[in-house]
């Protein structure tokens, strides 16, 4: 290959958004304009004059922050034929799934993610395929055993006849009878698939609709006294490809490590690492492909796409890890609950991906083995040599000799490592590797690996990453790589968003957060700033909290922090672009009407409550007073029969959730605030009477919040509970009184 030249086997293209850039800056300018406004124009020094201004420093930085992430959009492009021509062997790459619990997930979601992750559209022989089983399930095991037996048809038979969507109950729902036009072969054979399929979801079906489902004898004897945090660890090798055979499935392995009470496990970066370690021992690809349970392969050619960019032989080698957009293929039309995130990949993360690569997201990402072990950018062309000391290494890597060594090949570029390992042969050394002991004072988590201490692991592991120095590249083939669950509904959006408001607050103010990575790392300046959109989510919260109470503040008080006037004019005018400047946005990618203002009113929902509470739960774990939790998302499957209920699918449910208990106050207090307006019973004018620019923004405050005042008298799961309520009326309570004894003195 060295003397043929160099052929780029990926090209990036920089996207031109001119009439985007200058409305951005318009906003900008308008945005400072009104922030030397407010400076210029004190007559009386308050402190509502202070906060506010504060607050709209803030949203101006944030503005800031939003215009440097999209102001370099790039896109990739791969060239599969040029892979295929110019690789002579294609590198292993190993296939991690994490699932955790086998109520939230039912195993069936899972093992789809297998099957299509079994049928990739690459040679079998270099996969293999790891399942981390955090809920220790017997479940889980009998359906990947059951799967696997499944997946010796089902890959046959996509591979026979080209199938393009390889997780089954994909497949099944889209092309609900067998196309006229195909050959009666097909179509008996698809016939043949659709009943075995059927009976596999069956079986699972049933099994776990039983507490204790089966005789828990033979292979499954292990899992008859294990406790779901107490227990020692599995590790099962359910097939492997003996004979290296590129016509035999990849190898396939359930995980289950173990856990014990008194040691903390780290949930999904725990599990993250305990599926390196093994894969190191087993297959030690010098790739790894980690998806979450409910993230199934859209496009089987995947892999080849993302090879072409990580062995690419000039930029490739500075790429640390292949990033592909998380979407979804239930998502509610329109997006009722902003958890599709449509036009943050196409503005916010294609621009990260112009700068120094976008973040890493948790799931759907192709990493370099030994970028996650450590290694820096400039060591890939020699491998890690002089500090491979054995000792150096049992220290960094824990105490494994075999683990040792299959790391020490992985940093010296895994060239001389055999090739004809079988799993098997590892199963006692993986279980000393999955001890809950085993990370005891190593760099695992800490420095090297899936990093804790926060529950949005995914984001500091990747900027410890490109701290090193390294790249990231963004992977957007068609059809899209990979479709998942988005949140189902209300509920499961606000757990996921307070576990991101919180963790990513934690990283914000922590050892990886991005400031540091630009002052002390190889993150480049730009790039940092961009990960400012993602790491500020919490504070974001506390802002607008503050705002918001501001604004009614001054409704009830009579005071005004708006200019009058002429003056008036720029935040109104700052608003109509805004609004508008983000519709068109929106439309230019072909989302509708709708969809723009069902993501402007949850923007302002979320914010102001889940990424609030957030905010909160973080600043407790900051200061020793508490610790946060995984709190794992609902993944219902959504069957393509289920449509009874499809009208009732983008109403907004609540629960007891302090979430909500925020959401109901801010609507109480604003409503208090526009009804003491209205009655005239705000205090005389002490100065400036409030005055229009206050009631706008409480109007628009009010009509975001609208599905909240639905609630208040809607009943059942559509109403807020009552409880919920009462405790809301409390807090505005106090926060009406505070506010009237403040004239009153
Ligand atoms: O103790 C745990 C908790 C979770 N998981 C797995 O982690 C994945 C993600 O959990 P999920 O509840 O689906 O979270 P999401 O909110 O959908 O996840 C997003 O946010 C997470 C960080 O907050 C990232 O890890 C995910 O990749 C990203 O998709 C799932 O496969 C879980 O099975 C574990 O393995 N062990
Ligand atoms: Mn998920």
């Amino acid at each position: 290959m060295a003397n043929q030249g160099y052929v780029p086997l990926y090209e990036k293209f920089w996207l031109k958004r001119t009439i985007q850039r200058v409305v951005d800056t318009l906003i900008l300018l308008l945005l400072f304009l009104f922030l030397i406004y407010r400076v210029s124009s004190i007559n009386s020094f308050t402190f509502p004059w202070f906060l506010a201004f504060l607050c709209e420093s803030w949203f101006t930085f944030t503005w800031i922050v939003i215009l440097n992430t999209k102001w370099s959009p790039a896109v990739t492009k791969t060239h599969i034929d040029r892979l295929l021509q110019r690789v002579p062997e294609l590198p292993r790459v190993d296939l991690f799934v994490t699932t955790a619990d086998p109520i939230l997930e039912p195993p069936i979601i899972t093992m789809n993610t297998v099957l299509s992750l079994l049928a990739l559209d690459y040679p079998s022989n270099k996969l293999a395929c790891y399942v981390s089983d955090d809920g220790c399930s017997p479940h889980t095991y009998y359906a990947l055993v059951e799967a696997f037996k499944f997946a010796k048809h089902w890959v046959a038979f996509c591979n026979k006849h080209n199938i393009q969507v390889r997780a089954p109950f994909r497949y099944f729902s889209d092309v609900a009878i067998a196309k006229s036009g195909d050959s009666l072969e097909f179509k008996q054979e698809w016939l043949q698939m659709k009943d075995m399929y059927d009976n596999l979801g069956r079986k699972i079906e049933e099994v776990s609709r039983k507490p204790i489902p089966f005789q828990l004898g033979g292979d499954l004897a292990i899992f008859s006294d294990a406790e779901q945090r107490n227990h020692p660890s599995i590790v099962k090798v359910i097939s492997e490809n003996k004979g290296d055979l590129s016509n035999e499935l990849p190898h396939l392995i359930y995980i289950s490590r173990e856990k014990r009470p008194q040691y903390p496990h780290n949930y999904k970066a725990g599990a993250m690492n305990v599926l390196t370690r093994v894969s190191g021992l087993m297959s030690n690809a010098p790739f790894m492909l980690n998806v979450d349970c409910d993230m199934v392969v859209n496009n089987p050619k995947i892999v080849l796409h993302a090879m072409c960019i990580l062995m690419d032989s000039k930029y490739g080698k500075e790429v640390a890890f292949v990033q592909c957009f998380q979407q979804f293929y239930d998502g509610i039309k329109d997006d009722p609950f902003g958890n599709q995130w449509v036009s943050s990949f196409e503005y916010i993360i294609r621009g990260m991906a112009g700068l120094q690569g976008p973040f890493y997201g948790g799931t759907n990402t192709f990493h370099r083995r030994n970028a996650i072990y450590g290694l820096y950018p400039d060591e890939i062309e020699t491998g890690r040599e002089g500090i491979l000391a054995d000792d150096i290494l049992t220290q960094q890597f824990g105490s494994s000799n075999e683990f040792v060594k299959s790391a020490a090949c992985a940093l010296q570029g895994s060239r001389n490592y055999p090739e004809d390992i079988s799993p098997s042969n590892f199963i006692e050394e993986a279980i000393t590797v999955t001890n809950c002991a085993y990370e005891y004072g190593t760099y695992w988590g800490k420095e090297m690996g899936w990093l804790y201490g926060s529950i949005s692991e995914d984001v500091p592991t990747g900027l410890n990453i490109q701290k090193k120095g390294w790249r990231s590249e963004c992977c957007t083939p068609d059809p899209i790589a990979f479709t998942g669950c988005a949140p189902r509904g209300l509920l499961s959006t606000m757990v996921q968003q307070k576990r991101w408001g919180s963790g990513l607050t934690v990283v914000f103010f922590g050892k990886h957060s991005p400031i540091l990575g630009i002052l002390f790392g190889k993150i480049q300046f730009r790039a940092g700033l961009s990960y400012f959109w993602l790491t500020n989510w919490g504070l974001r919260g506390f802002f607008l909290v503050c705002y918001v109470a501001i604004l009614a503040y001054c409704m009830i008080t009579n005071i005004s922090i708006f200019p009058k006037g002429l003056g008036l004019w720029i935040p109104i005018t700052i608003f109509v672009i805004y609004n508008l400047h983000t519709l068109v946005e929106y439309l230019t990618i072909g989302l509708s009407v709708r969809h723009w203002w069902n993501n402007q009113r949850m923007c302002i929902m979320r914010t102001s409550t889940a990424w609030f509470i957030g905010f909160l739960s973080a600043m407790l774990k900051l200061s020793g007073i508490s610790d946060t939790v995984f709190e794992i998302t609902e993944k219902e499957p959504r069957t393509s029969n289920a449509d009874g209920d499809n009208a009732d699918s983008g109403r907004f449910t609540f629960d007891k959730s302090p979430v909500f208990v925020a959401g109901t106050t801010i609507l109480l207090v604003h409503l208090t605030a526009m009804f003491i307006k209205f009655c005239g019973l705000q205090a005389a004018q002490n100065g400036n009477g409030c005055g229009l620019g206050e009631f706008i923004c409480s109007t628009y405050l009010i009509v975001c919040y609208w599905p909240y005042l639905k609630g208040l008298f809607s009943r059942g799961k559509y109403g807020i509970p009552l409880s919920t309520i009462c405790k809301s009326t409390l807090f505005a309570l106090v926060f009406v009184h505070f506010c009237r004894s403040k004239v009153i003195n």
